[in-house]
């Protein structure tokens, strides 16, 4: 098999184990993804900086990706500036930071994303990014829809911010194709923990 063909197959398979999960397996499972995610973005307050310094960038589930968008609340009640994804152009997606999830509203891919006239977030002023995928590895490569956006987006932002992939622990693989371009991601959050992919093989 192809390199593209076996990115095709694992999308497929994957998407579809998502989209298969009962109603009470992936309530269980986003409830304790959710709570590694909490977790993990109050850490950013232990830090030098002031809430309204730091920047997490959230995404809004599709497709049957984990919905992460429950922790939206405490972030802010804590100071913490949140931000949206935008699509921008093709393979091309910027962050806009977003105040309520009201702000949001379907876009490009049918995604709920912020408004094109909102400011957009410089990518060196993020300080954390949940990243959704289709697949990933212990060692933290990921694989998502193909388009590019954020294998793009992740070498824009600053050497020292904080990547986490968001899945479920069946999107999890052994192995994954690696491009040239991918980006490994730092930790990778399932319903089981966090996996620190500095630490995994
Ligand atoms: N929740 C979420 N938001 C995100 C992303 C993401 O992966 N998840 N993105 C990260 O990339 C960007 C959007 N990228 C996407 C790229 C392709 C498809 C998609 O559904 N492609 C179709 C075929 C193309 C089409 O419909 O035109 C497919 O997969 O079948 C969706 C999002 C920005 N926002
Ligand atoms: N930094 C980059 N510059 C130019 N092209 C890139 C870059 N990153 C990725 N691409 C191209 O984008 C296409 C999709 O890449 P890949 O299959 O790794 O996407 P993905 O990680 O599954 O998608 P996404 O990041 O949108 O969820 C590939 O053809 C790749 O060559």
């Amino acid at each position: 098999m192809s390199v593209d063909d076996e990115k095709a197959y694992l999308r497929r398979r994957l998407k579809q184990a998502r989209i298969s999960l009962t109603e009470t397996e992936r309530h269980v499972s986003e409830l304790r993804i959710c709570q590694s995610v909490e977790c993990m973005g109050l850490s950013s307050l232990s830090g030098s900086d002031s809430p309204a310094d730091i920047v997490i960038c959230m995404y809004a589930a599709t497709q049957g990706e984990v919905d992460i968008s429950r922790v939206f609340p405490l972030f802010r009640a804590n100071g913490l500036r949140i931000a949206f994804p935008l699509v921008t152009r093709e393979g091309h997606m910027d962050m806009v930071e977003v105040h309520s999830l009201d702000d949001l509203s379907p876009g490009r891919y049918g995604i709920l994303e912020p408004s094109r006239d909102a400011p957009r977030i410089w990518p060196q002023d993020v300080t954390m990014i949940f990243v959704p995928g289709v697949a990933f590895t212990a060692s933290g490569f990921r694989l998502g829809y193909g388009g590019g956006y954020y294998d793009r987006y992740l070498k824009r932002v600053r050497p020292t911010a904080t990547t986490v992939g968001v899945g479920f622990r069946f999107q999890v693989q052994g192995e994954l194709p690696v491009g040239a371009y991918d980006v490994p991601l730092r930790y990778v959050i399932t319903e089981q923990g966090v996996l620190d992919c500095k630490t995994e093989i």
